[in-house]
C-alpha cells in the first residue's frame, strides 16, 4: 500500500475497561475475599472513532481521568483495547508493536526513556544502537537534534542533575532519535515554568511543520495548546464531545478570560458591566466575556483603580468549558424538542 497516503492514526470504536479488584473492607469480608474477590469495573475509553491525517498537530484534550493517557497507551501497543479497532501508520499496534517502534515516538510526562544516571549523550548512542540507526546516521542526528534543541551545555551532565526543562528537551530529543513518523507526548510540558513551556512547544511547532511529523499532544489545560495545534479533541468520560480545528473552537467557546487582580491596599474593585466571581478586601476575580468586553478594557480599567500589586489573564478551565458545551447542546437538544411537530 502506498503509505504515503494513508492515515497517520485510525481509531473505530475502540474501547478500554480496566477491571480492578475491590479491597475488602473488615475482616469477614477480607476472609470472603481470598475465596471471592470482588471486582469493579471502570469503563476509561467508550467506544471512540478517530481519523487523524498524516502531518496532523493535534491536541487531545480533557480533564483528569477523561481517558487520554489509555487511549495514548492503546495507540502505542502498550495497552490491549477492550474492543474496537485500531491502526496506526497501518499496523496494529497490539500485534505489530516492534514494528511500529521503530517508525514512533514517545514522551510520557511521568517515564523517562533516559538513563538517570547517564548523559544524556550516551542515552542517545544506546537509543540509536536499539533503533538500528547506522553509526554515521546517528552522529548526523545527535548533532542536529544538539543544536536545534539547544543542548550543547548539557548533554554531557548526568541525567539526574539537569532541571526539569533540560531534561524534558533530552526527553523528546530522544524520541526523535529515530526519525519517527507520529510522535506521541503525554501531558509533556506538566510543571514546567512558562517560558519553558514557550520553548518547548515552539520546537515541536517547527518539528511539525518542516518534517510533517504527525504530534499528537494530550493535556488538560486548553491555553497550551491553542497557539501550536490546528485540530482540537476533547475527551470526556472516555468519549469524543467535540472534534474542530482549534480556530473554530476558539471562536465558539473560548471566548471566556478568567482576570484576577490583588492591589497593594484594599480598596472597591468593580469593573462596570462585570461582575467579580470572587473578591476580598485587596483582590478580585472576573469572568470576562471577551466577544463582550476586550480583556485590554478590564486590565486598563483596573490598573487605574490604584495599585497593582499582580494581575492575571487565564483561560476558561477545561471543566467549565466542557460544562459550557453540555449547556448549549442541551438547550439546542431542548429547543429542537418544543420545535418539533408533535
Ligand atoms: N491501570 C488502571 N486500572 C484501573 N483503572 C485505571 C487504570 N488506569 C486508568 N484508570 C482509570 O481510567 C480512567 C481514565 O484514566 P486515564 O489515565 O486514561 O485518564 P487521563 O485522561 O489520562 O487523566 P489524567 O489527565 O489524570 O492523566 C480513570 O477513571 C482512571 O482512574
Amino acid at each position: 500500500m502506498d503509505h504515503i497516503h494513508e492515515a497517520a492514526i485510525q481509531i473505530h470504536q475502540l474501547t478500554k475497561t480496566y477491571r480492578t479488584r475491590v479491597p475488602p473492607k473488615g475482616a469477614a469480608a477480607q476472609v470472603r475475599g481470598l475465596f471471592k474477590p470482588e471486582y469493579r469495573e471502570v469503563r476509561a475509553v467508550r467506544g471512540i472513532d478517530l481519523e487523524i491525517p498524516r502531518g496532523e498537530f493535534l491536541a487531545f484534550l480533557g480533564p483528569n481521568g477523561a481517558g487520554k493517557s489509555t487511549t495514548i497507551k492503546m495507540l502505542t501497543g502498550i495497552l490491549r483495547p477492550s474492543g474496537g479497532d485500531i491502526r496506526v501508520l497501518g499496523l496494529d499496534p497490539q500485534c505489530q508493536r516492534m514494528q511500529l517502534a521503530f517508525r514512533i515516538g514517545s514522551v510520557f510526562g511521568q517515564k523517562s526513556q533516559l538513563w538517570y544516571h547517564l548523559p544524556a549523550s550516551d542515552s542517545f548512542e544506546l537509543l540509536g544502537a536499539v533503533y538500528e540507526v547506522e553509526p554515521k546516521v546517528l552522529a548526523r542526528r545527535i548533532g542536529e537534534l544538539r543544536e536545534v534543541f539547544d543542548l550543547g551545555d548539557f548533554i554531557d551532565t548526568p541525567v539526574r542533575k539537569l532541571s526539569l526543562g533540560q531534561r524534558l528537551r533530552c526527553e523528546i530529543a530522544a524520541s526523535l532519535i529515530h526519525q519517527p513518523e507520529i510522535l506521541f507526548l503525554d501531558e509533556p510540558t506538566i510543571g514546567l515554568d512558562v517560558v519553558v513551556k514557550q520553548e518547548i512547544r515552539t520546537l515541536l511547532s517547527t518539528l511539525n511543520k518542516e518534517h510533517n511529523t504527525t504530534i499528537l499532544l494530550t493535556s488538560h489545560d486548553i491555553g497550551d495548546m491553542e497557539k501550536i495545534c490546528r485540530r482540537a479533541v476533547i475527551i470526556h468520560h472516555g468519549t469524543i464531545i467535540i472534534d474542530e480545528s482549534i480556530k473554530t473552537l476558539k471562536h465558539q467557546t473560548m471566548g471566556k478570560k478568567i482576570v484576577g487582580v490583588r492591589y497593594s491596599r484594599p480598596l472597591d474593585i468593580r469593573v462596570p458591566g462585570l461582575e467579580a466571581v470572587k473578591r476580598t478586601e485587596s483582590s478580585a476575580r472576573f469572568e470576562v466575556d471577551t466577544r463582550r468586553i476586550p480583556v485590554r478594557d478590564v486590565v486598563g480599567h483596573l490598573t487605574a483603580l490604584g495599585p497593582v500589586e499582580d494581575i492575571t489573564i487565564e483561560d476558561e478551565p477545561l471543566e467549565t468549558l466542557i460544562a459550557d458545551i453540555y449547556r448549549s447542546r442541551n438547550e439546542e437538544e431542548g429547543h429542537a424538542a418544543l420545535t418539533r411537530p408533535l
